[in-house]
């Protein structure tokens, strides 16, 4: 158990199902404050459409100026808005990543043993999967349209002759890939030894670029088995071969579409959770902005029928990663996969027999099981 303490959460819930599972997320982070003596203020702010409807940005530099001061961010999730608006909501991720330098982002993989019968991948191949994706955050694609260094326009759709045009552009450093690899290697040491670096350097220069780096800093760690494999084939493998993943680190893009599809490893896109980092250290750990991997959801927000375990399991990285509260993360886990074992599901997860809650109810099952958990050690 970590130190008795007073620690500060920037919660930042969003869009559509955001606010929902952020909700559970708090109220599960309270159970463990009230059973382990710590003290959590939560400082919320606005992101996405309700920052712009009420601040005109996607995220105002008072919200960011409240994330910058706490000691980790927990966010829900932004979108929703008509294709082509002015101010787009994810714009408020892209400032937090990028304002406050979270390049890694650490996405886990693993699914639960408890639900392997019910998956429509078969079981002997969801066996033993315990893999990480470690997703560069701040560069790349999603970044040509604030990138300084690149001449022109990197990212716009422009009128032609012709007719329309649009160009984004891909751009790495070498210095950006190295320490993005560099984390992966070193996550693997305290794992099974093993990093795949996944790229297109059959095609992509920054790929090519990103073979390079990574070739060379696998030579620093000698005890760690090292291999490149083209991001279409990774892709394959993962439904193939899952298990035979250590720590799988990438550029943004591929880290973003590869983990949408490795979620169906663990049932859902409603059970990743995410932690980002930097390389700021707070009092108590590594400053972080934490958010499940999914998105608002639109298709069934304000329904109470969103999975909120990935929010929690996210609640979980934030204790580990920027609190040190490590055992208090370990009892939220085994909450979660008690709940699991017990036969509770939300609709995303519909199996016979188990019986379905509600994002709310599914909450509260996790919330006291991590009372009855860490009952013990009640200050
Ligand atoms: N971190 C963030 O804030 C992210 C935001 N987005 C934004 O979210 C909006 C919607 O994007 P989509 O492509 O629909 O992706 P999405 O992740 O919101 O949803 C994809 C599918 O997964 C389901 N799903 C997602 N989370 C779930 C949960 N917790 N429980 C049960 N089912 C869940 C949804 O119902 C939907 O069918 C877009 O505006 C997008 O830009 C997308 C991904 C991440
Ligand atoms: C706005 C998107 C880039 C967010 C997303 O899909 C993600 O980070 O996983
Ligand atoms: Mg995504």
């Amino acid at each position: 158990m970590g130190t008795q303490g007073t620690y500060s959460i920037a919660v930042l819930p969003g869009d559509g199902i955001g606010p929902e599972v952020t909700e559970q997320a708090v109220h599960v982070l309270q159970a463990i404050a009230r059973q382990y003596g710590h003290s959590f203020h939560f400082q919320y702010g606005l992101v996405g459409l309700a920052a712009i409807e009420a601040e005109g940005k996607a995220i105002s530099d008072e919200t960011l100026a409240v994330c910058q001061g706490s000691d980790a961010i927990l966010f829900g999730a932004v979108g929703g808005a008509q294709p082509g608006a002015a101010v787009k909501p994810e714009e408020a991720l892209f400032r937090l990543r990028k304002g406050l330098q979270f390049f890694a982002n650490l996405r886990p993989v693993r699914p639960s043993p408890a639900m392997l019968d019910a998956s429509s991948i078969k079981p002997e191949i969801l066996q033993g999967v315990d893999l990480i994706v470690v997703r560069e955050l701040t560069g790349g694609l999603y970044y040509g349209h604030l990138e300084p260094s690149v001449p022109g326009k990197p990212s716009e759709i422009r009128e032609t002759p012709q007719g329309y045009e649009a160009i984004d552009t891909l751009l790495y450093t070498e210095a950006e890939i190295e320490r993005i690899v560099r984390v992966a290697f070193d996550l693997a040491r305290e794992r099974r030894k093993k990093v795949t670096s996944v790229d297109k350097a059959n095609v992509l220069s920054s790929s090519v670029l990103w073979r390079r780096v990574a070739e060379r800093v696998s030579k620093d760690y000698p005890d760690v088995a090292f291999e490149h494999l083209l991001v279409d084939a990774c892709a394959m493998h993962l439904i193939r071969r899952p298990a035979s993943f250590d720590v799988i680190v990438t550029e943004n893009l591929f880290g973003d579409i590869l983990t949408d599809e490795a979620s169906m490893l663990a049932g859902s896109m409603g059970m990743l959770p995410s932690a980002s980092l930097g390389t700021r250290r707070t009092e108590h750990g590594i400053f972080g902005l934490y958010e499940p991997i999914h998105g608002s959801a639109p298709d069934i927000a304000g329904q109470n029928k969103a999975n909120p375990i990935a929010a929690i399991l996210t609640a979980a990285m934030l204790l580990r990663h920027s609190l040190g509260l490590k055992e208090e993360a370990a009892t939220i886990e085994a909450a979660v996969e008690q709940c699991i074992q017990a036969g509770y599901r939300t609709e995303d997860l519909r199996e016979e027999g188990k019986k379905i809650l509600g994002t709310k109810e599914m909450g509260q099952r996790i919330a006291e099981r991590v009372v009855a958990l860490a009952g013990s050690h009640t200050a």
